[in-house]
């Protein structure tokens, strides 16, 4: 019988944290001790798992092949980190409750982004987050910066605080920029809320599919064992959240994208108005928003679909959806990523 469980994280700050914060809900759950084992990105890795685990999603790639190799037992990933195509010998087993899923505006001098001066200089690595900027202010002068959380902030005067967990990177410019975009769910996971000044609507700013949402992955043998730690990961996934990211990350697959591509996906469930009714019977109704963006944000794709989860099958209150109401999910993601392509979607670089 097991008495601890092995847990491969990366080493950043945010990774650290999450991790953590994972593997002390498995072990409260499970009675096990849990053993945490940080995963370089680079060496360390065999080529034979390596070239099973496909090309995109560097980051994952190493942590999924210590899972592979059962250096380690679990792993815990960013869910929008992850490649939208799941490889063989891993699965997926807990998609615990997601946090915020908007990005958040740091600037200087508390500006929201309507308040931002023409020509203000706002850094961002992401294309998605390029792009939907542009679109809803073309006279912003987008910066690429790099670099983790602190060096990001680093950037806009006022925001340059750091610790010791993560000081910025030495020579990197800093307080040159009017403000950053990052996800609200990291900043908020490190205690970093302070630096938000906006969050940004998900109307203005689709976020990535799965921002937000965390994904543990074991080997299938780990979450079929039918000890406590099987039992700790099925209870740890929430309902509605694998929902949610089962859908958009369905969507990211059928439009074939990579990580780096600019395309936004939100789903939500909505529940029944009148108190007690399909809350009672569990039931709702999923809708997929979805953006796709030309780099240059100069051309916006918009689509939304919902599927009605019948009540008979998905059971949100128990944390439980069954196989066909996923599927319901995986096919509204298609239907969304179709009607995006029948929009042209295709005719956009990098999609
Ligand atoms: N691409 C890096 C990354 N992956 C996950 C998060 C934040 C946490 C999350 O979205 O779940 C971030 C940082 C960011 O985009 O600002």
């Amino acid at each position: 019988m097991r008495e601890n469980f092995t847990v491969g994280t990366r080493g950043s700050h945010l990774a650290r944290t999450q991790t953590t914060g994972a593997a002390e809900a498995l072990s409260a759950a499970s009675g096990l001790q849990p053993v945490l084992e940080v995963i370089r990105t680079e060496g360390d890795v065999t080529t034979g798992s390596l070239a099973s685990l496909g090309g995109t999603g560097v980051f994952a790639s190493a942590l999924r092949a210590a899972v592979m190799d059962s250096r380690v037992d679990l792993a815990v990933h960013s869910l929008k980190d992850l490649p939208s195509a799941q490889p063989a010998g891993l699965e997926i087993v807990s998609v615990p409750a997601r946090v915020d899923v908007r990005d958040a505006l740091c600037a200087r001098d508390g500006l929201r982004l309507s308040e931002l001066p023409a020509g203000a200089r706002v850094g961002t690595g992401s294309p998605r987050r390029v792009a939907q900027l542009k679109a809803v202010r073309p006279d912003l002068d987008i910066v690429d910066i790099r670099g983790n959380v602190q060096t990001r902030l680093a950037r806009v005067p006022g925001l340059e605080q750091h610790d010791d967990h993560a000081p910025a990177a030495v020579g990197s410019p800093r307080g040159d920029l009017d403000a950053v975009v990052l996800a609200c769910a990291g900043l908020d996971r490190i205690g970093y809320d302070w630096a938000i000044t906006e969050r940004l609507a998900p109307t203005v700013m689709m976020p990535a599919p799965g921002q937000g949402a965390l994904a543990v992955e074991c080997r299938p043998e780990t979450a079929a064992a039918g000890d406590t730690l099987a039992a700790a990961l099925a209870d740890y996934d929430d309902a509605v959240t694998r929902l949610q990211v089962t859908a958009e990350r369905s969507l990211l697959e059928r439009l074939e994208a990579g990580c780096a591509a600019p395309i936004g996906a939100l789903a939500r469930v909505e529940r029944g108005q009148e108190p007690g009714s399909e809350l009672a019977t569990g039931g709702g109704r999923l809708v997929l928003d979805a953006v796709v963006a030309s780099l240059d944000g100069g051309r916006l794709l918009r689509e939304h679909a919902g599927v009605d989860l019948p009540a008979v099958r998905v059971r949100l209150e128990d944390g439980t959806a069954d196989a066909e109401t996923l599927d319901l999910a995986r096919d509204l993601g298609i239907r969304v990523a179709e009607a995006l392509l029948a929009g042209g979607a295709d005719l956009f670089p990098d999609t």
